[in-house]
């Protein structure tokens, strides 16, 4: 039956990229056209700012990606105004044709999941393509999300091995098989995505997989070939783009690659004056740099 991973690989297939660029909007890097005075200007100010920084950023990269992936904590720090500009970046996205990745790593009991899911994949002004979800409550913590994503023609991507440097002090734990902690989320994965696949055959139900672990990945593709990965740590946290064969099936799919602040701030490299870039050069510098990035990734991919 068709479902969202088709969406997903159609719109991928037609933009030739598989190329998602995150929006984590921290003032304190933001040039002075935007926002000059960081320490007393109110919510509302802020958040007026990180929407015009968000669109600058749409408009830039909306050729070259098939997703936007909000992380909500940079939103939820300025409260009602913060979510306000996150929903305000959602629609105008939509208005661009891009699909949207709510970073908002839930999980819960069932009860409090199932409003999670409602919020992120339902009919909320919240409401995203695809949310990221933390399975470590176990299997009543993400079905909700599951059955949410399924209902609305939606998608998740389920935690599992991340990108930061400590993810191993929980992920690798060895069971008393064996058996990596990571991996056994993995196998539960793989039985819903056995029953999840859609036309391209590929589930709904994904995964994170961090760039800086391909050894891991390349194990983990392999097992799950059902499973679209989300691949953050590409760029600022050390992930190359030489090691992403192995997070792609065969045809060049399979995966999303995920950039953040290594795009979004690209105007601070090497320039001490960065505080003084005007729109039309963050518009320039920004576009350059998914461009280079989308690149380097179908390269890889041998597109
Ligand atoms: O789910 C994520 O997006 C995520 C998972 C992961 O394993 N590692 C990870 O860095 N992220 C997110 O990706 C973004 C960091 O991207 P960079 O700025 O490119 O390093 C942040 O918003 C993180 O919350």
């Amino acid at each position: 039956m068709r479902n969202f991973a088709d969406i997903l690989i159609e719109q991928s297939i037609q933009k030739k990229s598989v190329f998602v660029v995150g929006l984590d909007p921290d003032i304190a890097f933001f040039p002075h056209f935007l926002i000059k005075d960081t320490q007393d200007a109110s919510q509302e100010v802020i958040a007026n700012a990180i929407f015009q920084f968000n669109q600058i950023i749409i408009d830039a990269v909306a050729d070259h990606v098939v997703a936007i992936k909000p992380q909500l904590a940079y939103y939820e720090v300025y409260g009602s105004h913060g979510i306000r500009a996150l929903e305000e970046t959602i629609a105008y996205a939509r208005s661009k044709g891009l699909l949207i990745i709510n970073d908002a790593k839930r999980g819960d009991i069932g009860s409090t999941s199932l409003a999670y899911a409602k919020a992120f994949l339902g009919q909320s002004p919240l409401s995203g393509d695809m949310v990221t979800v933390n399975p470590f409550l176990g299997s009543d913590g993400y079905l909700p999300f599951v059955d949410v994503a399924k209902n609305n023609g939606k998608g998740l991507f389920i935690l599992l091995k991340t990108s930061n440097p400590s993810s191993h002090e929980i992920q690798n734990l060895s069971l008393e098989d064996g058996e990596l902690l990571y991996f056994r989320i993995a196998e539960n994965l793989h039985k819903l995505s056995l029953s999840t696949k859609g036309e391209h055959d590929y589930s709904f139900i994904g995964t994170v997989v961090g760039a800086t672990y391909p050894l891991e990945a390349e194990r983990i593709r392999q097992f799950l070939p059902h499973c679209i990965f989300l691949v953050p740590g590409f760029g600022m946290q050390g992930g190359k783009a030489e090691d992403l064969k192995v997070f792609f099936d065969a045809k060049g799919h399979g995966a999303l690659i995920s950039s953040s602040r290594g795009i979004i701030y690209c105007y601070m490299d090497n320039n001490p004056y960065w505080e003084a870039t005007t729109a039309e050069e963050m518009h320039t510098l920004i576009q350059k740099a998914a461009l280079q990035a989308k690149e380097q990734i179908n390269a890889v991919r041998g597109i």
